[in-house]
């Protein structure tokens, strides 16, 4: 599986820029090209990509989406005088023309098309194309909103047209809605649209009546259009991450795209003057990696919005970064999303509750009854939010996300002798630290010399301690005694004060609970048997009718319960279990091993029981950083499990605020 991760700029592109007064569009600017760039080198992420060169989109790839007249109309600008440009650009509305904007704008979507080249056929995994001038806005026979031609749009027909894409999954984190893109693909079931965009019931540009939440698509392509409208400003990182939580990956998984297109633009981060929402750059590392075991990896970023040059140049690092496969950082204090995202979430949800298998569930309320609670609710938090907000204008400030430092070793196995180490990872000595070997001689042996067990043990011991160095990113033992490897590795990083671990367990081993419920640890376990004690807090039984062998609900258990509680919970330590009778399948495994590693700065360590060793290979891969395979099209889970893990949410979401899906109910 090839790895790299492509980056498409060419300076170019910053040779354009307003030529007269034009409130409206002075942010745009070719500063945001450099400083992006420049940034990218600075923190050498630009020399460990793959420098793929622009090209001029031709006529033809301009015309899978835009009118004749259209492209012929902007082919004369190169010619016209300074009058005759702002003639021209009065037809159109927040948008301006430059005598090398055509040029500019054909290189925008031919470096579009060759990230998609360089990833469909294999000369990379994903990348990213720094652009400009940007896409979304423009439509089939119109310039809008800073856009000429729909760059994200074009490469999307493009993949269909040249490589025969089946579908297509655009995301776009951008905060304003591409219509252009909506309007493109509106009836179009192999092209999903996913756009989150600041609304304001209507009062936020470009004011469209089609930009809110039930605009799911036309004819065949109802439901393939998912418009999820932030309604108050100040977003926040929990706001983001219950959507893609919620929302976003759900439907995504069950679509199964064979491409992912990301509308990459950041004004929707904090400082950005145009979203004055406040979710940190950093957050991007985790949008990006959540999308990354899609398609099989095939990601491809290409840059929209982002006008607060400082915010712009740390997500545009943070996105690359994580491209590039380093381990995400972790999400410092998470919210939980607040009322007004409650509610979009519930009414995007409930609006395409009838398309998507995986929100049959979606409590159903009549659509008067939503929007009387929306503005209900918003009357309660105008006055709340406008005094926060002018506090925030005086302090727009953020700290400066951390630096990623990866790990020297990235894979670190423990495996019995007769197991081969698999390519990429290096195999764990066992450990010759004495006070390791006297702990765990105590504390865990059964027999005086059981001296394998004494090795598996202090080797498990010492690969948890180089993990917390940072030493190791992740690993994975094949142990025969799981129990007891589990709860010396518990026991092991529960010491270090700061310690939360969240273990994860997969197999019909019976796991005890975690002794006290003092939050040092998370157990999630996964299985088919219905547990009949009630369990606290921190230990989460998640019961499917068939086990981890329904793809479906387990996947779906995954993205809508596991995500958001790893997330809130925000461990230093992700524990994997692995006993045999899991009836788990390769893929949906990696894809588990795959999203864990989003928590914890990617320190997971995998604990296997000696017989699922076939089972080596494939986790190795996805810890190793490669993508996990597609699970294919996803058939409806059972309603059992459905209902079931709507019920688990509904009475965890009291503790765990990521869980939550609808507005606390009024009084
Ligand atoms: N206060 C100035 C009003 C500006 N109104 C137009 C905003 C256009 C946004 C363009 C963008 O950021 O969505 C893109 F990604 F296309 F660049
Ligand atoms: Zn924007």
């Amino acid at each position: 599986m090839k790895m790299g991760t492509a980056l498409v700029y060419d300076e170019e592109m910053t040779k354009y820029k307003l030529l007269w007064v034009d409130p409206a569009c002075k942010i745009e600017v070719p500063e945001r090209l450099t400083v992006s760039h420049e940034a990218l080198v600075k923190a050498g992420l630009a020399d460990r990509c793959v420098a793929v060169p622009v090209r001029e989109a031709t006529d033809a790839d301009i015309l899978l989406v835009h009118s004749e007249e259209y492209l012929e109309a902007v082919k004369k600008t190169p010619y016209m005088t300074l009058e005759d440009l702002k003639e021209f650009t009065l037809q159109y509305g927040d948008v301006y023309f430059h005598p090398n904007i055509y040029h500019c704008a054909k290189l925008a979507a031919g470096a579009a098309l060759q990230l998609v080249d360089s990833v469909v056929t294999g000369k990379v995994r994903n990348g990213m194309a720094l652009v400009r001038p940007p896409g979304h806005h423009s439509m089939r026979s119109a310039a809008n909103g800073f856009c000429v031609f729909n760059n994200v749009a074009i490469a999307a027909q493009y993949a269909k047209q040249k490589y025969g894409m089946k579908r297509v999954l655009i995301v776009d984190w951008d905060v304003h809605h591409g219509q252009g893109v909506q309007s493109c693909f509106e009836d179009d079931p192999n092209v999903l649209y996913f756009s989150w965009h600041r609304y304001e019931h209507q009062r936020f540009w470009p004011q469209l009546r089609d930009s809110d939440y039930d605009c799911v698509g036309k004819e065949k392509g109802a439901g393939f259009n998912i418009n999820v409208p932030w309604n108050k400003v100040g977003m926040k990182n929990g706001d983001y991450l219950s959507v893609f939580c919620h929302v976003l990956l759900p439907i995504a998984y069950e679509f199964s795209p064979d491409l992912v297109l990301v509308c990459a633009g950041f004004d929707s981060a904090i400082g950005d003057p145009e979203g004055e929402m406040c979710a940190s750059p950093d957050i991007f590392a985790h949008l990006t990696h959540l999308l990354m075991n899609l398609a099989g990896g095939k990601v491809c970023a290409v840059l929209e919005g982002g006008y607060n040059l400082t915010s712009l140049h740390q997500s545009v690092c943070q996105t690359v970064q994580t491209l590039l496969g380093d381990p995400a950082p972790r999400p410092a204090d998470l919210d939980g999303p607040c009322t007004s995202a409650l509610e979009s979430l519930h009414c995007v949800r409930s609006a395409h509750r009838q398309y998507w298998s995986c929100l049959k569930h979606a409590a159903e309320l009549p659509s008067s009854e939503i929007s009387t609670k929306c503005i209900k609710l918003e009357e309660e938090e105008e006055e709340k939010q406008q005094h926060q907000k002018k506090e925030e204008e005086e302090k727009e400030a953020w700290p400066e996300p951390l630096k990623r430092l990866t790990p020297p070793v990235r894979t670190a196995v423990v495996l019995p002798d007769g197991v081969v180490c698999p390519d990429g990872c290096e195999r764990f000595s066992p450990s010759e630290d004495l006070n390791i070997l006297n702990k765990v001689r105590e504390n865990f042996l059964k027999g005086p010399d059981d001296s394998d067990a004494l090795t598996t043990l202090s080797s498990l011991t010492a690969l948890v301690e180089k993990m917390e160095k940072n030493e190791i990113c992740n690993g994975l033992a094949l142990v025969r005694d799981v129990s007891t490897a589990r709860m010396c590795v518990v026991q092991h990083a529960a010491t270090a004060h700061r310690n939360r671990v969240l273990m994860v367990c997969v197999g019909d081993a019976v796991v005890p609970s975690p002794g006290t419920d003092d939050g040092k640890t998370l157990l999630v376990q996964f299985s088919n048997t219905e547990s009949e004690e009630q369990k606290g807090k921190f230990h989460i039984p998640v019961c499917l009718k068939k086990g981890c062998s329904d793809v479906s609900g387990f996947t779906l258990a995954v993205l809508g319960l596991l995500l958001p509680l790893g997330y809130e919970y925000d461990p230093s330590l992700v524990l994997l279990v692995r006993t045999p009778g899991s009836g788990l399948c390769d893929a949906a495994w990696q894809q588990l091993t795959g999203l864990l590693q989003g928590l914890a700065q990617g320190h997971t360590l995998v604990l296997m029981q000696e017989g699922e060793k076939a089972c080596v290979g494939p986790t190795a891969s996805s810890l190793l950083g490669v993508a996990a395979p597609s699970l294919g099209k996803l058939p409806a889970p059972l309603p059992e499990d459905v209902q079931a893990l709507e019920r688990l949410r509904h009475r965890l979401q009291a503790d765990w605020k990521l869980l939550q899906t609808t507005a606390p109910e009024t009084a």
